[in-house]
């Protein structure tokens, strides 16, 4: 049987559990890929660093290059774009195969570094990069090149569900829940890219450039994330039977591709409410297959590793069969649409003073920028002896920018206090 040289580059969270299941399952895993996988050597900044997983120490240097140079199959767990970017260029410019969970690079490189593979004839995947163990970017690419995707929504980031679920149902703070979700393993090396939306952006990038078949990069997406989400809004949702969820959506709209992730509300009964901790969902939607969803772990060492050794041993069987990679689909040319252009269902928080008349100013103000109210829920401040309300009011689907202006036309009301909140609301 053939033996294939492995380099892995990194031996963090997900690093150190890819080379376990290497070293561990290297039979079964032989078996599988029609080669054995022989792990060569680690990459790593320390030699003498201790590591979760016991490995024999002759594995570990800290010359990558070299590393990259004797492999056939290179893993690349270091994150970030540099050294990574560079290192992965120079496996796929001598033809050795990459995979990697780098969705930071490729959200921002992806493009360069396909185009690349394709010419030198190595194979670059990166299945680990979404959504971690779930199987999504296969069935995208190839299960449904078939189809014509018109919607791609989802929870694609476990650092921020597991906050906000455990906000949702202990009423934790924010701070306390993100240091656990550090401990085990979730967050990424700066956390501020899962709490601010930035990786839930660049999954949204590699799933829409799929999914569309054409490349967005991290520039097209509109992010925001969940720091400015407060217990109240998590209390207010829960009273009103919904709960918040950072999504990813990338979908066909009247003006082209809109790809967005923000906070986002969604009734308790609807399927991806029911996502808990760390754990991420797909929907799909295609013209003829309908409606398809997809559940799984989506972060931490183990469950990211079990991707990494999936495109692993796709990788190494195709390096055993040889022949020409399959041509790559003609990329199509499509408008990425203005984030001001994007139509959707809004929730609008507002603190007011209750008075006569403060409703139907309210309603005009509405009715004047074309947003149709759907429901409007007034509840009184008792504190206040009647003198303050809040207001709730969800609106039919109308586009960002007739929002904004309905929201700034709104506030400057005298008797509107405050804006609490404005969110986006998905699902009926
Ligand atoms: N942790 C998770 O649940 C998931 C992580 N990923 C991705 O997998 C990659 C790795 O993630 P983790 O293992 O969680 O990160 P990590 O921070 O635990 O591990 C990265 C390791 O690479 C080492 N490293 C960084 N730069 C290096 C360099 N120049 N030379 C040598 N070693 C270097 C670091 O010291 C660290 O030990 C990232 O791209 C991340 O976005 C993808 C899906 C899930
Ligand atoms: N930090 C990421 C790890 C997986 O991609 C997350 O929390 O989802
Ligand atoms: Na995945």
């Amino acid at each position: 049987m053939k033996t294939l040289k492995v380099a892995l580059l990194g031996c963090g969270n997900v690093g150190s559990q890819v080379a376990r299941i290497l070293t561990q399952d290297a039979a079964v895993l032989a078996d599988r890929a029609g080669a054995n996988l022989e792990l060569a050597g680690i990459a790593v900044r320390n030699t003498a660093a201790k590591r979760d997983v016991d490995l024999p120490a002759d594995l570990f240097t800290t010359d990558a290059e070299a590393l990259v140079d004797g492999a056939d199959i290179v893993i690349e767990l270091l994150g970030g774009l540099e050294p990574a970017g560079s290192l992965i260029r120079r496996a796929l410019s001598r033809g050795a195969s990459v995979v990697t969970g780098n969705k930071a690079l490729l959200a921002a490189r992806g493009a360069e570094l396909n185009a690349l593979a394709f010419e030198s004839g190595a194979q670059l995947r990166y299945e680990a990069a979404v959504a971690g163990a779930i199987p999504i970017l296969r069935p995208i690419s190839d299960s449904l090149s078939g189809d014509r995707i018109t919607k791609v929504m989802g929870i694609v980031n476990g650092t921020t569900n597991f906050i906000l679920d455990a906000m949702d149902t202990t009423g934790a703070a924010f701070e306390d829940v993100l240091g656990q979700a550090q401990d085990l393993g979730y967050a990424e090396a700066d956390p501020t890219a899962d709490v601010e939306g930035h990786d839930a952006a660049a999954k949204a990038a590699i799933l829409a450039s799929l999914a569309f078949h054409t490349d967005f990069s991290l520039e097209d997406v509109h992010c925001e994330g969940i720091t400015k989400i407060t217990a109240a809004d998590v209390a207010a949702a829960k009273d009103a039977g919904m709960v918040i969820k950072l999504l990813a959506i990338a979908e066909r709209g009247a003006k082209g591709i809109g790809v967005r992730v923000h906070p986002t509300l969604l009734r308790r009964n609807h399927p991806l409410a029911a996502v808990h901790g760390a754990f991420n969902a797909v929907f799909v939607e295609a013209e003829n297959a309908g409606e398809l969803m997809f559940y799984g772990a989506g972060a931490g060492g183990a469950p990211t590793a079990s991707a990494v050794l999936g495109d692993t041993v796709a990788v190494a069987r195709r390096v055993v069969s040889g022949g020409p990679l399959p041509a790559i689909a003609a990329q199509q040319k499509v408008q990425v649409m203005d984030f001001a252009d994007i139509a959707t269902s809004y929730w609008i928080g507002l603190r007011v003073t209750d008075e006569p008349g403060v409703l139907a100013a309210i309603a005009a103000i509405f009715a004047q920028h074309g947003v149709s109210i759907e429901t409007l829920r007034q509840t009184v401040r008792p504190e206040t002896n009647g003198g303050v309300a809040d207001l709730r009011i969800v609106t039919h689907r109308s586009t960002e920018s007739a929002l904004a202006a309905t929201v700034a036309a709104v506030s400057a009301l005298a008797a509107v206090q405050e804006v609490t909140s404005v969110l986006r609301v998905e699902g009926n």
